[in-house]
């Protein structure tokens, strides 16, 4: 909690001057029933109309100057408490940035999300009601009853009577359900991930026919969460009738007491008046405090899920003295690597080693789950290797800084994921300074010029959020152009033209080839077809390598290559057949 207070920093003052101007406001709320009891006592006891009058423009007085009061310090709440949130967020999307893949798969991205998100919002909640009411509560309890013992300290026993008895039904309903309340937020968080999930894979969904499954998967945790709410609420609502009860009978007495003490002339009828009002303002800042006090805990539980994350550390971290680039421009050398990702029990690579040289074409290829992209994720560094080393250029890839490596290396995921913005927009993130006859030759090397140019806006055409408005094709065709306009030392194509038909699959290698200062190309791929003139193809199975050659090497040396090319050619000359 300490931690995240330097986000409230610069929000000094409006946390300052927010309680403070919710004191003043109490304060004037507190000299309402004197002004009260005196238009009673002194006006209408003296049918002094004058002064009735005066003593009514005293109570608007103090009741315009008490709104100000609320609204200035409403304000100041406010600001500290969105500002305070924007400097949160900002501080956790940053860090969400500079996380490794491997903190990123352990807290999941649907939490991230949940941590930004509605955890944000929350503690923003909290602290706006802190600001608020943390001060104000307490003062008008205590001076309400300090009030009500000046006004007559023998009525106001009933109080000293009434208020723990309050305050005992208050926070104990409150105890009740504080712990309720933290299953209806997890209740809650279920029903948001299954919502998210299905939202996100809602193509999937409709094309396995799932809608009603996931539907009733849905109706359940909803039907959980209703449950837990409905039985949270009934406690909550007991909070209403148990207090009137309380303070209606604590009334009953003050106004008997008041009574028999005005009978007998030690009270006046306005003191009555002033000392049941004090009553109800307690009521209803024990009230409001219990209600804070759920808050502040909601809070609270929700500051300690967003310090988890913040408190994570990268192991992504750049070296204190990064090394600059060595001489080998191009080269990747990977020395007995294996890699065992964070939680799995098995190695998903092991003891892999292979040297690729500048422009050469590295094929990758193996089965599903055979350790492909793992491969390849470890030559930007997206994750680290657990057993020797992988080189670029000569220097180890955990010895640069981590921008500089990145910054050799054209990477195109399996997963084409473009931006919401322009196709230029896109293209820009390759290089910011790419002039307009690079954009077009990145495409026309990608093969992606044609359906650009017919685009009607061309490379101002719109892509929309994660680039619906194009085909599986044509997002990797300009995935491939973004990373080409970087001019890389490195292009990694992780299965990056599985949507592209052979011909232009085909076209794009030879297009990749030969272009100026050609890059060492890593290909993986499913297809031994795309692969046959990689200078190396490294054959995987089950994150070993059981082959690395060339593909006539292969087809003499490694029984698994030969299956899987002798599968897909027999495949393609009986489709042929047909
Ligand atoms: N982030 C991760 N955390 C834990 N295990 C992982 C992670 N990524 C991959 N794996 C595991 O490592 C193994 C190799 O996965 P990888 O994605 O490298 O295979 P692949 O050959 O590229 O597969 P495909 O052709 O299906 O894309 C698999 O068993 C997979 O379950």
């Amino acid at each position: 909690m300490k931690k995240l207070l330097v986000y409230m920093k610069e929000y000094k003052k409006e946390s300052i001057l927010g309680p403070l101007f919710k004191l003043l406001e109490a304060t004037f709320e507190l000299l309402v029933p004197l002004v009260m009891a005196s238009v009673i006592d002194v006006g209408i006891h003296n049918r002094d109309q004058n002064y009735i009058i005066r003593m009514c423009l005293l109570l608007v007085g103090l009741g315009v100057v008490g709104l100000i009061c609320s609204i200035t310090a409403q304000y100041f709440a406010a600001k500290a408490s969105v500002g305070f949130a924007a400097n949160l967020r900002r501080a956790l999307f940053s860090h969400i940035q500079s996380l490794s893949f491997t903190e990123m798969d352990r807290v999941g991205g649907a939490t991230l999300i949940t941590r930004m998100t509605s955890d944000v919002n929350q503690v923003q909640n909290g602290v706006n009601l802190t600001l608020r009411l943390l001060l104000r509560s307490p003062f008008v309890v205590f001076g309400a009853m300090v009030m009500a013992f000046t006004v007559d300290w023998k009525a106001a026993l009933v109080f000293a009577a009434v208020i723990p008895l309050l305050a005992a039904v208050v926070f104990g309903i409150m105890l009740w359900t504080m712990p309720r309340y933290k299953k209806v937020q997890a209740g809650l968080d279920r029903v948001l991930g299954i919502t998210r999930e299905n939202l996100t894979g809602v193509r999937v969904v409709r094309a396995f026919g799932r809608e009603e499954a996931e539907t009733r998967r849905f109706q359940e945790s909803n039907r959980e969460l209703t449950n837990l709410q409905v039985f949270v609420g009934r406690i909550s609502s007991l909070m209403n009738p148990l207090t009137f009860v309380l303070i209606n009978v604590a009334a009953a007495v003050l106004i008997w007491v008041g009574a028999v003490r005005v009978d007998a002339g030690f009270l006046t009828q306005g003191a009555v008046v002033a000392l049941l009002n004090y009553m109800s303002q307690i009521l209803v800042e024990l009230i409001k405090m219990a209600n804070l006090i759920i808050n502040i805990s909601k809070a609270l539980a929700c500051t300690n899920r967003i310090s988890n994350v913040l408190e994570t550390e990268s192991t992504l971290a750049s070296p204190v003295s990064p090394k600059a680039s060595g001489e080998e421009r191009g080269t990747v050398v990977f020395e007995n690597v294996s890699l065992t990702y964070a939680g799995a029990g098995a190695p998903s690579l092991t003891n892999l080693s292979f040297r690729a040289g500048p422009g050469e074409t590295i094929g990758i290829i193996g089965g599903t789950g055979s350790g492909k992209s793992t491969v390849v994720n470890l030559i930007p560094r997206f994750y680290d290797v657990t057993e020797g080393r992988v080189l670029v250029d000569g220097v180890d890839v955990r010895e640069y800084d981590v921008n500089v490596l990145r910054g050799k290396i054209g990477a195109v995921m399996q997963k084409a994921v473009l931006f919401t913005g322009t196709i230029r927009e896109n293209l820009l993130w390759g290089r910011e300074d790419a002039g307009e006859e690079e954009l077009w030759q990145a495409l026309e090397t990608a093969q992606a010029r044609e359906f650009v140019e017919q685009k009607p806006g061309k490379l101002e055409e719109a892509v929309s959020q994660g680039g619906k408005n194009l085909s599986g094709g044509q997002k990797q065709r300009l995935t491939i152009a973004r990373a080409l306009v970087r001019r890389p030392e490195i292009l990694i194509l992780d299965d990056s033209a599985s949507a592209l038909d052979f011909a232009t699959d085909a076209k794009l290698r030879k297009a990749i080839r030969e272009m100026p200062g050609a890059p060492t190309v890593f290909l993986v791929s499913q297809r031994a077809s795309s692969l046959q003139y990689a200078d190396q193809i490294i054959v995987l199975d089950d994150g070993e390598a059981v082959g690395i050659g060339t593909h006539s090497e292969l087809l003499e040396s490694c029984e698994v290559y030969r299956e899987i090319y002798e599968s897909q050619f027999q495949k393609a000359g009986k489709e042929a057949a047909v």
